[in-house]
């Protein structure tokens, strides 16, 4: 990162908030991204990006129709992939990979993604030995291309009822792969259509005419010389959709397709030459590579709500529009309270959920480590923290970037924002790898929390409860909550007053699943009349988690010029949260009608102290404008003449007459011109 963002010829008004700012932006850039050493790094990549001619990004991805846009996304793929080995640390997909790979590719997947992001993990942790040495080499020389195809025509989430079939036949020690109904279809993969040669098929395992559940094996599709579909293989592109339209997201058909015994991946369940099955130590080790996109998908959704947040702010800082005292003159929108509030809450959960982006990487690792030994102690954990942060982070990262999108009025629509690009991307991790309110459903039944579980036993005083549990089986206070004013609110209070919103919905939710199971004939069926308040304690529970994990991480913070930021974006997460949560810190009194008003004037507070230095911030953030690809969020602030740039140089305007005139107007007016 530059000692200064400041250049000649920048915006003024930007500029000016530059000046104006408290702390050097360098020292936050280092805080939020874990060190100096760190900055310095991204800044060698991005210099090495941009000195490589393949990585040039000519081409305005926004312009193109699909099949140019599939074509361009896996031009950069593969340049990207060809020199990444110079670049970065090919061992930190959840560091320097989603940077580096942000920087060529965009808010877009393309035909090398589920490679890298589930096939090279579930080939490194479930492949055995011998598997392990004939994949991975082929893998990381992309001599071949593959996918993940999970998820069917009729069922997505419900992994039992696949449909696809892995039937074992001993007599030639092969599977027999089959799609018995068109639901069997798989639908989804993304690189499925059209690039891939080989997917992790799941499939549902009979052997000696017993069932085992859903299965991976490594499965070839494609011709290796002329990549025409396999005998037996039905496969295309299910065609455009609200976003990442880059990636040929495809369907996939087998009939009676045979595969060898040693494609289903073997380290954990086996199936031996004779039928006989092995089976895992861990039911859900096979759900491994779910468990790492949903690790990793953490940073990269905290990185879009980043990217939004730092468009909207800069151009809040250079639109100038209405008064705030009448005649003396139009004021910067970034100075009107309700744009800040707006605004500045996006800049603390980006925060927050990049802090706990580091959390759920670190516990994936240790999770990681103990597998290789066979410990699968931690698994559930991960499960749970995974699965939740998933849900909550991806929901309000989705929800901040809209709410960037409309502070930036007319312009927020245009695709010259980029706001349609980030947010189509971005929602889609609401879906993907485990739709959310399953996966909330998932933290309450077991997760992390085993939340229904624990609470017998909480109750019983028998839980056995981990660090991210332990304040559950804590009493709930029974004065209020101790909030007097945002200037002595103490990190403590903060997250003391979000462990009681959840443990009282976690105890509520409990309750009436009890009650439920009394009142109905079956435990699902209670489970499914609880449904609703048992994710509110999961949201409530992964809230809490982000509360107390953003201000362990700030703990760590001595600098005296950027810790009161740090603080106060702190502060804002948790009141706004507070605030906005309403009834769940009321129940019982627990907040008065004053102190939620004296929460709101906290708010508002905080707005005007943060308000000096938000441009200053986001640029703490550290993206570039390659990276932004946004016209309202450019460093200089030069939005305008940009703006009329970006519309210039779209295609429709590279000639005067459009085709649409010749062909329908033309006619049309000249019909109207002969009826006057
Ligand atoms: C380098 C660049 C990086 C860029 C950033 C990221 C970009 C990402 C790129 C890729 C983008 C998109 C790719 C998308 C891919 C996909 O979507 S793949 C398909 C994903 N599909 C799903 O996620 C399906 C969701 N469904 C499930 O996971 C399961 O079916 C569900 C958990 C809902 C239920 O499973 P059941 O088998 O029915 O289990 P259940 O009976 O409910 O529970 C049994 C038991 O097992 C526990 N459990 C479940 N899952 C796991 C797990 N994964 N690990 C550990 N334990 C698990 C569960 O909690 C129960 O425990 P209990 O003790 O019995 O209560
Ligand atoms: C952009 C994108 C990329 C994808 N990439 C891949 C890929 O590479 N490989 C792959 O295999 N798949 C992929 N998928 C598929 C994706 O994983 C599934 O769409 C996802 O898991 C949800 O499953 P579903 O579509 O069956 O939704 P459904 O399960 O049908 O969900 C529909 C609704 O039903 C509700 N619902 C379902 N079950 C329950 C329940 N038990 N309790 C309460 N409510 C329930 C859901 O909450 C939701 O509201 C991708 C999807 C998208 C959008």
């Amino acid at each position: 990162m530059e000692d200064t963002l400041i250049r000649e010829g920048d915006n003024l008004d930007i500029t000016k908030e530059r000046r104006n700012a408290t702390f050097r932006v360098k020292k936050l850039a280092a805080f939020i991204h874990g060190g100096e050493e760190i900055v310095r790094r991204r800044k060698e990549i991005y210099d090495a990006v941009e000195r490589e001619p393949r990585l040039k990004n000519s081409v305005p991805i926004e312009f193109l129709a699909r099949e140019e846009r599939h074509e361009e996304q896996a031009r950069r793929a593969v340049a990207m992939t060809d020199v990444a080995t110079d670049i970065i640390d090919g061992s930190d997909m959840f560091g320097e990979g989603i940077y580096y790979q942000s920087l060529i590719m965009g808010r877009d997947l393309h035909s090398l993604s589920l490679h890298y992001s589930m096939v090279l993990p579930a080939i490194q942790n479930q492949a055995d030995d011998e598997q392990l040495d004939e994949w991975l080499g082929p893998i990381i020389s992309r001599s071949l291309i593959s996918t993940y195809a999970q998820t069917e025509l009729g069922h997505g989430t419900n992994l039992s009822k696949l449909e696809t079939t892995a039937t074992y036949d001993p007599k030639t020690q092969e599977f027999i792969l089959h799609s018995p109904t068109i639901t069997a279809t798989k639908w989804w993969p993304g690189a499925l259509g059209k690039s891939s040669n080989y997917a992790i098929v799941m499939a549902q395992l009979y052997t000696n005419g017993k069932w085992h559940g859903p299965h991976p094996f490594f499965v070839q599709l494609r011709d290796a010389e002329t990549h025409m579909p396999l005998k037996g293989v039905t496969v295309g592109d299910i065609g455009p959709k609200l976003g990442i339209n880059g990636s040929d997201n495809g369907f996939l058909r087998f009939n009676n397709f045979r595969i060898p015994r040693k494609t289903m991946f073997m380290k954990n369940a086996k199936v031996l030459p004779d039928g006989t099955y092995v089976p895992p130590k861990h039911a859900k080790l096979g759900f491994g590579a779910m468990v790492f996109v949903r690790s990793i998908m953490i940073k990269d959704q905290s990185m879009q709500l980043g990217s939004a947040i730092t468009i909207a702010v800069r151009y809040s800082a250079i639109r100038r529009q209405g008064e705030i005292v009448p005649n003396s003159g139009e004021v910067q929108i970034l100075d009107y309270q309700t744009q800040q509030l707006r605004l500045f809450p996006q800049i603390s959960r980006t925060l927050a959920f990049l802090f706990a982006a580091y959390e759920v990487k670190d516990l994936y690792l240790r999770v990681t480590t103990q597998l290789q030994e066979g410990n699968t102690e931690l698994l559930p954990e991960l499960h749970g923290l995974s699965s939740g942060l998933k849900s909550v982070v991806s929901w309000e990262t989705a929800q901040g970037i809209e709410q960037c999108r409309l502070a930036c009025g007319g312009h927020g629509y245009s695709q010259a924002s980029a706001f349609p690009e980030i947010y189509s991307y971005a929602v889609g991790g609401c879906t993907y790898e485990g739709e959310n309110i399953v996966m909330l459903l998932q933290v309450a039944r077991q997760a992390f929390l085993g939340l229904v579980k624990i609470v017998s036993s909480i109750r019983a005083g028998t839980a056995k409860l981990s660090l991210l549990t332990s304040y559950i089986a804590e009493k709930q206070p029974k004065t209020r909550s101790k909030f007097t004013c945002v200037e002595n609110v103490s990190a403590e209070d903060l997250i003391a007053d979000f462990e009681y919103a959840a443990r009282e919905q976690i105890f509520y939710a409990y309750d009436l699943l009890k009650k439920n199971e009394t009142l109905y004939s079956t435990p699902e069926e209670a489970w499914n009349k609880t449904g609703i308040e048992l994710c509110k304690a999961s949201r409530l529970h992964v809230k809490a988690f982000l509360v107390r994990n953003y201000f362990n991480y700030v703990s760590k913070c001595n600098d005296s010029e950027i810790r009161p930021i740090l603080d106060q974006l702190g502060k804002l997460y948790a009141l706004d949260g507070i605030s906005g949560g309403g009834v769940w810190f009321t129940r019982r009194g627990y907040y008065s009608d004053d102190q939620m008003a004296t929460v709101r004037q906290g708010i508002y507070s905080l707005l005007e102290k943060i308000r000096p230095n938000a441009v200053a911030i986001v640029d703490a953030f550290d993206f570039s404008d390659r990276e932004l690809q946004s016209v309202l969020g450019r460093r200089d602030g030069n939005v305008y003449e940009n703006l009329l740039k970006w519309a210039q140089q779209n295609p429709m305007n590279r000639s005067e007459i459009s085709t649409a005139y010749i062909k329908h107007l033309k006619p049309m007016m000249t019909e109207g011109k002969s009826k006057l």
